[in-house]
């Protein structure tokens, strides 16, 4: 399940996050790719100790946000990163590393921060069987997606593409199971609000609990 999600930040937190991009250094982006992505890596990254805060920031704001953690299921946050796209760059096909820091990845995300106006090119393409699908989100969107996924990003030929890029592990870690749980939370609330708690409700909730208790990872 690839899932877009908007209103996770106010703009003062979107003025605070490009206020800290403006404020840091960036550096290539090669050394935080495994070996075959490196070949295709040609971004940049903000020092990881100038971010932190506002990384940790960005983390609290997701946190608090329900579909967020209905779609992810969150155990914890592998790594936050600020990455920067300037005209040339690009970062070819590649599958994100399954551990990081050892930490196994099982979602990936894209906030992006650039209005899309403001660069050319610079799409986040997720590569399925059935096709590509090209993602260019306004500034304070973000896009999750199973990092099971091949994808890319299309070089930006004009302007400056700013993103943050993160990954988690999921309590759940079956992507189909996790779609599962989020389908059945949707369908749960939308029985109860038009509803209320029926006999249906009651069996539905007893089978998202019991089916929570059977594949929760702890
Ligand atoms: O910038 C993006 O949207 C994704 C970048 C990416 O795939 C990565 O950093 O692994
Ligand atoms: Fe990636």
């Amino acid at each position: 399940m690839i899932l877009q999600l908007s209103s996770c930040f106010s703009p003062t937190d979107l003025d605070v996050i490009q206020e800290v991009a403006r404020e840091t250094d960036f550096y290539h982006g090669e050394h935080t790719a495994g070996r075959a992505a490196k070949q295709v890596k040609q971004n940049q990254q903000a020092d990881s100790v100038a971010t932190k805060g506002m990384l940790s920031m960005v983390e609290q704001r997701l946190l608090k946000n329900d579909l967020f953690l209905q779609a992810t299921r969150p155990a914890k946050f592998v790594r936050l990163m600020l990455s920067r796209y300037q005209s040339g760059m690009y970062y070819g096909n590649h599958v994100d590393e399954a551990v990081i820091d050892n930490q196994r990845t099982d979602i990936s995300f894209t906030l992006f921060l650039s209005d899309s106006t403001d660069y050319q090119g610079g799409e986040l393409v997720l590569a399925d069987h059935s096709g590509d699908r090209a993602w260019k989100l306004p500034a304070g969107e973000l896009v999750l997606y199973p990092s099971t996924y091949l994808h890319r990003v299309n070089p930006v030929t004009d302007g400056e593409r700013l993103v943050i890029v993160g990954w988690l592990t999921s309590r759940i870690r079956d992507p189909i199971q996790r779609e599962m749980l989020f389908d059945l939370e949707l369908s749960l609330r939308g029985e109860f609000d038009a509803n209320g708690k029926t006999e249906q409700y009651d069996r539905l909730s007893k089978v998202r609990n019991n089916l929570l208790r059977y594949w929760l990872d702890s």
